[in-house]
């Protein structure tokens, strides 16, 4: 589905500031993996996943996205395989629309220019449908600007409207790390959800090692922009919690 081959990414080369943030990684993720990344911070989990996304473009080394080279096309350019979700719950989401428009917008994403979808009775019912799964009680609301919600309810709805589209692929770059836990937890079971439904998969950046144990069934370890550790399937299960405490020891 992506494999990663040989990808250094320098940021400020030749300068005093050089950072060599992603030092050759070869890494291919298969159809349906849902691949956890843990590591300290400046350890390039987040640069690795720009690099998937197209926000950031490899030094050297190639990225094929199915078979298709993606390495130099622009992350608009690969919109039709992914979607992504931010810290920042205010990154996903226009603030000044309701949810139904916003859902609505998300249906569009990634169709030709000049077509439109209207708020139709049933597209209103599909997103309310939608919503209700969430047990928020947001489904009640669905006129309300989005700019008005609390960021775990906006974060739990930008992953509903992410997979609104024909998305494969969805990138998650700590989406609780701004949320209590409660919000943290209804976003995390919704993406598990979502990604299993959908059969999407899934890359997942967190500090969180309880989700990093929890979820996914494959997690890497980044340390200095190499990958330290990967542990896939019965391997990932067989992990202890205390384990991947013992890996930051
Ligand atoms: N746009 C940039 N320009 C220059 N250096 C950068 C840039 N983005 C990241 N870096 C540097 O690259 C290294 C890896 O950063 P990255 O954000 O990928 O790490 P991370 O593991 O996601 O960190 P964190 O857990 O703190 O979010 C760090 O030294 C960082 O300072």
């Amino acid at each position: 589905m992506i494999d990663i081959r040989k990808v250094h990414k320098t940021y400020n080369r030749g300068k005093a500031n050089q950072v060599d943030a992603v030092r050759g990684v070869d890494l291919k993720i298969g159809e349906q993996e849902f691949l956890v990344i843990v590591g300290s911070n400046g350890s390039g989990k987040t640069t690795l996943l720009n690099l998937v996304a197209g926000s950031v473009l490899p030094s050297s080394g190639t990225i094929h996205i199915e078979g298709n080279d993606v390495t130099k096309l622009a992350d608009y350019r690969r919109s039709e395989w992914i979607a992504r979700v931010f810290q920042n719950p205010l990154s996903g989401t226009a603030p000044d629309l309701s949810i139904l428009d916003n859902f609505r917008l998300a249906a569009i994403r990634t169709k030709p220019k000049g077509l439109s979808i209207g708020i139709s009775d049933k597209f209103k019912k599909q997103v309310k449908d939608k919503i209700s799964t969430l047990g928020m009680g947001l489904e009640n609301k669905t006129e309300q600007l989005m700019g008005t919600l609390s960021g775990g309810q906006r974060q739990a709805l930008t992953l509903l409207m992410s997979v609104m589209d024909t998305c494969k692929i969805l990138l998650l770059d700590e989406p609780t790390a701004a949320l209590d836990p409660r919000s943290a937890d209804i976003v995390m079971k919704t993406a598990d959800r979502l990604i299993a439904d959908f059969k999407l998969t899934a890359i997942l950046v967190t500090h969180n090692l309880k989700d990093a144990f929890n979820y996914g069934n494959r997690i890497i370890q980044m340390g200095e922009g190499e990958i330290l550790n990967d542990l896939k399937g019965a391997d990932k299960s067989a992990l202890k919690q205390s384990d991947l405490f013992d890996w930051f020891g």
